[in-house]
């Protein structure tokens, strides 16, 4: 069922295996000229146009954007209590994860009299998108809001699609875990006019204002991603989290039931889902297949299913070692990655692009998709290579402060003007010898 690629006695270079490798077609360039008018209007009149292209994208019109505050209380008290069990755990285990990550400032002395302060200051205001087309994802709230609340963010917006069968409000879910984490600025507002709106603030119907945000973080579809794209730099943004992906790495000591079921829980999110399975063994593949013909069928989301799976995103590779699968996941950096080896952990130790790695056969990605503590928010698309998921550290910048006594200016002054005068800077050196009574 899974398309072969064989790349056993042989294994190309790194360059050669990103060109090879089974990877989701989304073209985000490519939507950029369809998402751009989108962003200018709502730069140009705000909600206006955003409600106006959440008629046409979302098909529903809400009287006003930004959800009344009592509706999160209300959507609490009518949560399925095993719903708000699982949410509050979650929530849990996520806070002790992000609360180790917090960071401390750091004073070096250079020199005597001479200090740089590291100060670790979280963004003042940030807006976290909760995606809500396909599937709802109350877990993507606790995923977004608790590193940011870890690191001492001051103001924060939650935006997620509104839904017509809840009369234009996001998902009673996503409202209550707002709820569950204090959260009470929630705008229903998705899509690429979620990022503009949070972007260029807004005013909404009713008077409530949309404060703009400096930094803005979350996953979402293409559309979400090209608006990111468009709006760096005039807001900050986290590495682009597009469709999920999952890779497994396995030997033949894995079981092709649980293999199974890990690469179909991650192709349930969408058609454009990529699940890889990266082997030593041939037996292994071919049981991971009849696996999933059996697996398939019996699920709920068959149909999205089987396209992910048969789309060019997904494959199996055939490799002749460990060692060699160990390059052909590096080179794909995908934003999961399950060790299903033997000594599993020695495995993962020497992994390097992933987006998180799943250890051995009781850490499946589902573990981390909710309750494992990690963040769900990760690296796709082969951006691993460079980027991590969310943390605390998404949400903090570290300030360098510089503190420097007269002696230890003078001590160093020689070299500053020897710099700035290679440079073809000299007033840079300037700046230093006014100080001393030289030129300036
Ligand atoms: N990497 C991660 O951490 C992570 C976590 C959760 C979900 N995901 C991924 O996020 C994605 C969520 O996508 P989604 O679509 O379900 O929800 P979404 O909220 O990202 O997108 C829905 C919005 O897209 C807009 N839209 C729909 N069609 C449009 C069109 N033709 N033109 C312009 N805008 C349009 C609508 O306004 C709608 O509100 C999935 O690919 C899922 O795999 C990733
Ligand atoms: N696997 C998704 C991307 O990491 C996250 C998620 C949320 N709910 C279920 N799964
Ligand atoms: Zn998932």
């Amino acid at each position: 069922m899974l398309r072969r690629t064989d790349l056993r006695g042989r294994v190309p270079s790194a360059a050669e295996l990103r060109a090879t490798l089974p990877r989701a077609e989304v073209d985000v360039d490519a939507v950029l000229h369809q998402v751009r008018p989108v962003v200018e209007a709502v730069r140009a009149t705000g909600v206006t146009a955003a409600l106006e292209y959440t008629e046409r994208f979302d098909g529903v019109r809400p009287a006003a954007i930004r959800v009344p505050v009592a509706k999160l209380g209300e959507s609490l008290a009518a949560l399925d209590p095993a719903v708000r069990d699982a949410l509050e755990e979650s929530i849990r285990r996520a806070t002790l994860v992000h609360a180790d990550q917090r960071r401390v400032d750091k004073t070096t002395q250079v020199v005597p009299g001479g200090t740089v302060t590291e100060r670790w200051v979280p963004v003042g205001r940030v807006g976290l998108y909760v995606p809500g087309g396909l599937a709802v994802y109350p877990s993507s709230v606790i995923m977004n809001v608790v590193p940011a609340q870890q690191a001492g963010v001051e103001s924060l917006v939650v935006c997620s699609p509104p839904q017509a069968e809840f009369g234009g409000l996001p998902h009673p879910a996503i409202l209550a875990a707002c709820e569950l984490l204090g959260v009470t600025e929630v705008w229903a507002v998705g899509g690429a006019q979620a990022i503009a709106l949070a972007a260029y603030g807004g005013t909404d119907t009713d008077g409530a204002e949309l404060t703009p945000v400096d930094l803005i973080t979350g996953p979402g579809n293409v559309y979400v991603t090209a608006a990111k794209r468009l709006l760096r730099g005039l807001v900050g943004i986290d590495s682009e989290a597009g469709p999920t992906e999952i890779a497994v790495l396995a030997d033949e000591t894995a079981d092709p039931v649980h293999v199974a079921a890990d690469l179909i829980s991650q192709a349930e999110h969408d058609t454009l889902a990529a699940s890889v399975l990266v082997t030593t063994s041939v037996a292994l593949a071919e049981a991971v297949d009849a696996e999933l013909g059996r697996q398939v069928a019996a699920t709920k989301h068959t149909e999205r299913i089987r396209i992910a799976l048969g789309g060019p995103q997904s494959g199996c590779v055939l490799v002749s070692t460990v060692d060699d699968g160990l390059r052909v996941v590096d080179a794909y950096a995908a934003e999961h990655l399950e060790i299903q080896t033997v000594d599993a952990a020695a495995v993962a130790a020497r992994v390097r692009n992933a987006g998180a790695i799943f250890v051995g056969a009781y850490a499946p990605v589902s573990l981390g998709d909710y309750c494992a503590g990690s963040n769900h928010v990760l690296p796709t698309g082969g951006c691993a290579r460079h980027s991590s998921g969310l943390s605390v550290q998404t949400f903090l910048r570290g300030i360098h402060v510089i503190d420097y006594s007269e002696a230890a200016l003078r001590e160093v002054a020689a070299q500053v003007v020897a710099l700035a005068d290679a440079e073809d800077l000299p007033a840079h050196g300037q700046a230093v010898t006014a100080r001393f009574g030289g030129a300036s």
